[in-house]
């Protein structure tokens, strides 16, 4: 299989720091490959050595076909490699324009070594900024726009050279809901129209949600968990992943609120996760009829991944051991993905 991005055994120190340890990541063309983890996790620093902004310590970095990066070099000379990172539009969190020149010089920015001549250019430029809805503004300065059309603008600017590949390094994270709706919804588009393969940096894990299908969970420059979307959200391994998916931090939110206090002998908290296309059965209603537990649902929810629903709870039960073991097997007999928590989520 060949990937248009390779990450190897990828590790970068900073002196005694390992920012990134030993990560290997393989995206296919075509993917939406989120990177999620909280503040100092690595995510930047891996992704720029994507394109050798950042050299790595150790590991190989292959991009759409060529060895960038192997046994602690470059394996391209640096004209090569400024070649090879037209291939690589980046947008940033915030903006990187130049706010003296207009919306079209800006974008006109990122043509000045190619081979077209003005007019050429200025064609290009406002088939762009058509694309990303910005062709009536072209004329003004990025001050007169909002953020979520500054992004647009960067957007344009990032595709200019016809990249295979866009690094979108927490471009929502200073936007608004609704503009950072918009900004998904156009790297959708982008990525579904023009085969465009995107790398999406961030913390906010709704981001990833709406337009990932895979997703790699950074944590100390490690990467924690990683696949394709539905797989990590329906089956959450690592404590973090849990945490960014399947509403624990908002159910930890919801349980404090309500003062539960602490779990008696024999009650034991759950979470349960499940594709609510394929679970169509109140397990609820199943464990009472089926194994005589009582079941309280403490924390429900359903979001949609992608185009899929999956829905999440939180339930309590009581029943001795015997019973507990019991509804475990048969809440994985229906496909739901299912995890003991503990109790002190409560308080
Ligand atoms: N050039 C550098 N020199 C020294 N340390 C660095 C350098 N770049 C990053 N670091 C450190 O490496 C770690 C990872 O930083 P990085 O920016 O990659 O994290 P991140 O997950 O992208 O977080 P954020 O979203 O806050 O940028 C941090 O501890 C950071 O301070």
């Amino acid at each position: 299989m060949a990937y248009i991005i390779d990450l190897d055994h990828v590790s970068v120190t900073f002196g005694d720091l390992h920012a990134v340890s030993d990560v290997t990541i393989k995206v296919e063309k075509g993917d939406v490959y989120g990177v999620v983890g909280y503040s100092g996790a690595g995510k930047s620093t891996l992704v720029r050595t994507i394109n050798l902004l950042q050299l790595p310590t150790a590991g190989t970095i292959e991009v759409a076909g060529t060895t960038l990066f192997k046994d602690g070099q470059a394996q391209v000379t640096s004209k090569e490699l400024q070649e090879k990172r037209r291939n690589i539009g980046m947008i940033f969190q915030h903006f990187n324009l130049l706010n003296e020149a207009t919306v079209i010089d800006n974008v006109a920015f990122a043509l000045k070594h190619s081979d077209l001549d003005d007019d050429a250019i200025e064609a290009k430029c406002y088939e762009l900024l058509d694309l990303v809805g910005l062709k009536a503004k072209a004329e003004n300065y990025p001050v007169q726009l909002s953020g979520g059309e500054q992004q647009r603008v960067a957007i344009a600017r990032a595709l200019a050279n016809d990249p295979e590949i866009l690094i979108s390094d927490e471009a929502t994270s200073a936007l608004d809901p609704q503009n950072t709706n918009q900004i998904l919804d156009l790297l959708k588009r982008l990525n579904k129209e023009l085969g465009l393969t995107i790398v999406l940096i961030t913390h906010e894990m709704d981001a990833v949600k709406k337009i990932a299908n895979k997703i790699a969970v950074m944590q100390h420059g490690q990467v924690v968990e990683q696949g394709k979307l539905r797989d990590v959200y329906l089956r959450p391994k690592a404590e973090l992943t849990r945490q960014f998916v399947g509403g624990s931090l908002a159910a930890a939110e919801t349980l404090k609120a309500f003062n539960l206090g602490t779990l008696g002998e024999n009650e034991q908290l759950y979470q349960v996760v499940f594709s609510a296309q394929t679970v169509t059965k109140s397990v609820i209603l199943e464990l009472y009829k089926q194994v005589g537990v009582d079941v309280s649902m403490l924390y429900g929810n359903i979001e949609v991944l992608g185009d899929e629903p999956v829905g999440t709870m939180f339930i309590l039960v009581t029943g001795d051991k015997q019973q507990q073991a019991q509804v475990e097997s048969l809440l994985k007999s229906y496909q739901v993905e299912v995890t003991k928590v503990d109790g002190g989520i409560l308080a």
